[in-house]
């Protein structure tokens, strides 16, 4: 389909069973293939990020099977793959690529490791300098430090390693997840600030899960022991996605609610649940249980503008720009210059469609700002960037009351292919 054209609706009201979340889909997937023994995954998502590591695991000849209804029953290899030389799709999944990157640059074989166009143009070099100091033998295919790569057998080499962590989290995370694999004690030290920190909260749990401890100094080093291997742990529910309830969060904030998003809640390992922190700030009623989240509009009156440094939401902070629409004042999000290094020019999209529905908007380096217009432009035309939250945030538009067109709406497979329709199922 080319396109899609939605409605205008003004009330979101309804209950929305969450899909998996990504992050954790694809850090389980790995962690169960390279544990000991069996690991039944239960309410995996299922979209093209998950399904490119999955295909990712089944060429490097990991037992995968799909038990239907989201369980999956991943058959552990134990710190190596059977296939030692293969090419590797891995579309745009940043959480299949960086990860599977690091892990394979000790698995002792020839890997090529490709992607779409924008993943070519999406930065890897601080994660190959990286594991570079760690024995790691990687050539660029293209572009230095981009994709594609070719990975060889690792030398042996020290255990330290440096790595920036200012322009992706999961440059850490895959250093985190591949340095059991090493079997040698080893320390990676993080040089300048730390982004998207919550991340890195997600990947600890997620080791501690599969059985590894990492010794941690804040946010400044973390060192694995030399003893470290994943051990599978039966069986792993995976949590709604965090991000993706952000849509719909913001919808019962902006289209009265109550709208209730279940799967996620006060006890999860998601950052962006505090989104909903968010949201309160601009003034909506929140409610959170252990597992599930609710929004309504403000008691009185309407939302507000906020001024909020958004570095520990990076991606459902695209959300909040699009609520600013619906808030009295200018609303300003702030710390987000990893936009500019995802999907697409996240700040650069977000500036250039908002202001299609008739927004004022101030865009710099790492931050942007929203004055909304009196009334919202109607039809729309809005193009998504193969972005699935651009096509998401802005399908909110819609709750002003005006129609908009979404160009080239399938990009939300990438993370939640059933959006559009949970979508119509709670806005009227
Ligand atoms: O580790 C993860 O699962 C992710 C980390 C974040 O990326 P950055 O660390 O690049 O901000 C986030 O935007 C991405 O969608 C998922
Ligand atoms: C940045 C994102 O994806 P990735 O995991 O490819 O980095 C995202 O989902 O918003």
């Amino acid at each position: 389909m080319e396109f899609l054209d939605l409605p205008g609706c003004s009330v979101a009201r309804g209950t929305v069973r969450l899909p998996g979340s990504k992050s954790i889909s694809n850090r389980v997937l790995l962690l169960a293939a390279l544990a000991d023994g069996v690991t039944e995954v239960h309410d995996l998502l299922d979209s093209d990020d998950t399904r490119h590591m999955l295909a990712a695991l089944r060429a490097l000849g990991v037992g995968v099977e799909d038990c239907g209804n989201h369980h999956w029953r991943i058959s552990g290899m134990g710190s190596a793959f059977p296939v030692k030389r293969t090419e590797l799709f891995l579309g745009n999944a940043g959480t299949a690529f960086r990860p599977l990157t690091a892990a394979l640059a000790f698995c002792g074989g020839d890997y090529v490791l490709k992607g779409v166009a924008r993943m070519h143009e999406r930065p890897i070099g601080d994660l190959i300098d990286a594991l570079k100091q760690l024995g790691a033998q990687i050539d660029y295919l293209g572009k230095p430090g981009f994709p594609p790569l070719h990975i060889h057998p690792a030398t042996p080499a020290g255990d330290c390693a440096q790595v920036r962590g200012n322009v992706s989290s999961q440059f850490l995370t895959g250093l985190l997840m591949a340095l059991p694999l090493r079997q040698k004690a080893t320390t990676v030290e993080v040089v300048g600030e730390l982004i998207s920190k919550p991340y890195i909260g997600i990947t600890l749990a997620m080791l501690r899960r599969f059985g590894v401890a990492v010794a941690q100094d804040g946010w400044a080093s973390f060192t694995v022991a030399a003893d470290a291997r994943y051990r599978s742990p039966g069986e792993i529910h995976v949590e709604g996605d965090a991000s993706s309830a952000s849509y719909f969060l913001a919808a019962g904030a902006i289209g009265g609610g109550p709208v209730r998003v279940e799967g996620v809640g006060q006890d999860s390992v998601q950052g962006d649940v505090r989104f909903a922190d968010a949201l309160a700030l601009m003034g909506a009623q929140i409610t959170m249980g252990p597992n599930w989240i609710e929004a309504r509009s403000p008691k009185e009156g309407r939302l507000k503008a906020i001024d909020l440094d958004c570095n520990h939401i990076p991606d459902a902070a695209m959300t909040l720009a699009v609520v600013a629409l619906f808030a009295d004042g200018v609303t300003t999000l702030r710390n987000i210059a990893s936009w500019r290094v995802k999907e697409t020019d996240r700040i650069a999209a977000m500036a250039t469609e908002l202001r299609k529905v008739g927004a004022t908007v101030e865009e710099g380096a790492d931050f942007i700002r929203i004055t909304p217009p009196e009334t919202l432009i109607p039809n729309a035309i809005i193009d998504t960037y193969d972005d699935h939250r651009m096509a998401m945030c802005l399908s909110l538009v819609t709750l002003g009351g005006v129609p908009v067109r979404i160009n080239d709406p399938a990009c939300v497979n990438k993370t939640f292919p059933a959006y559009f329709k949970v979508l119509a199922e709670i806005a009227q």
